[in-house]
């Protein structure tokens, strides 16, 4: 019985299965057009159920956040019963499991790792939005051993801006700040902050600062802030996380801060640089030229197309020619016109 036939496979030659989690299968997949290598995250609409509109605040975040650290959305495709993302192709798997093989990273790349990580939250910040759900397993490793934050089914948008109050306590336990446990208001930012200590302390020490089998005592050891220091920590990485693991969300570093504190920076000239490498407004000439004769359209019209960022096949056809020529490889279509 041939597969039912998909839109999906009108642009993509659908692969293996790389992954398979609660609601979502995520396959290999080849751009046609482009050849190059990308996710396809699909979901069953009635599967999804009640987490539906999880999808679509997913969706709407990725459409906004594009920077070099932020898993980068392509395409959205969607059918009576099914929705297909198209993301970038990370080969490099979880962080999660990289920590696990290595048992713990030594500080200069725990340093390396964290700065991008510090970087791309940094940025969705000032783009209004808190991620929620900072872990390992939600950072994957692309093909040049850089991280890239997914997962953003769980982020928040507040209406009032960064300085509004959430409630929803969401996310996973034991990188769960005390008063998003507790039940109170919180800022989504402060609680960021506080899942990137537990994040930091997780790829220094191999495992987590407040954990226990039972919820009850998991909540009243992240209630109370007490961890253990292991003797490898060098004094600048335990001053990091004793300020990120403040129970007090306003005794907390925040993310500016976060940006030039010396463990940090350590090396380097200034704050770390969290502003995206991609830019809007800019659209890369080359692409418009090949997209341009592709799609017989002149210049100016495939200009204009481009950026109405439907996140359609043009827009995944941009994006992965730019990724090719970032690449260092020609700024080609495959298939002639
Ligand atoms: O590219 C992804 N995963 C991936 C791709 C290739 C490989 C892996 C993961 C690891 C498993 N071995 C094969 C290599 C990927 C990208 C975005 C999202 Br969301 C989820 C997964």
């Amino acid at each position: 019985m041939p597969t039912p036939y998909r839109p999906i496979e009108e642009y993509y030659q659908l692969r293996h299965t790389i992954g398979s989690g609660g609601f979502a299968k995520v396959k290999l997949a080849h751009h046609i057009l482009t050849g190059e290598k990308v996710a396809v995250k699909i979901m069953d609409k009635a599967a999804l159920g009640p987490d539906l509109p999880r999808v679509q605040i997913e969706i709407e975040a990725m459409k906004t956040l594009t920077h070099q650290h932020v898993c980068k959305l392509y395409q959205v495709l969607e059918t009576d019963t099914k929705i297909f993302m198209v993301l970038e192709y990370c080969p490099g798997g979880e962080l999660f499991d990289y920590i696990v093989a290595k048992d713990r990273l030594p500080e200069e790349e725990a340093r390396v790792f964290f700065r991008q990580i510090v970087s791309a939250v940094a940025y969705i910040h000032t783009e209004g939005y808190a991620h929620r759900d900072l872990k390992p397993e939600n950072l994957l490793l692309d093909e040049t051993h850089n991280l890239k934050l997914i997962d953003f089914g769980l982020c928040a948008k507040p209406k009032g801006g960064m300085d509004h109050q959430l409630s929803t306590c969401c996310g996973s336990p034991a990188y769960a700040a005390p008063e998003l446990i507790q039940g109170d208001e919180y800022l989504g930012a402060e609680a960021d902050v506080w899942s990137m200590g537990v994040l930091l302390y997780a790829l220094m020490c191999g495992f987590l600062p407040f954990d226990d089998d039972n919820v009850g005592a998991l909540y009243r050891k992240i209630r109370k802030g007490q961890y253990e220091v292991p003797d490898w920590l060098s004094p600048q990485s335990v001053d990091l996380i004793n300020v990120m693991l403040q129970v007090n969300p306003k005794c907390r570093i925040n993310v500016k801060e976060l940006l030039c504190h010396p463990w940090l920076t350590e090396g380097l000239a200034e704050p770390i640089d969290f502003r995206t490498k991609y830019s809007n407004n800019h659209i890369d000439e080359d692409c418009i030229t090949e997209m341009s004769i592709h799609f017989k359209k002149s210049k100016n019209t495939m200009l204009d197309i481009i950026k109405d960022w439907k996140y359609d096949d043009i827009t995944a056809t941009y994006f992965l020619l730019l990724n090719k020529k970032r690449r260092g490889k020609p700024c080609r279509i495959l298939v002639p016109p």
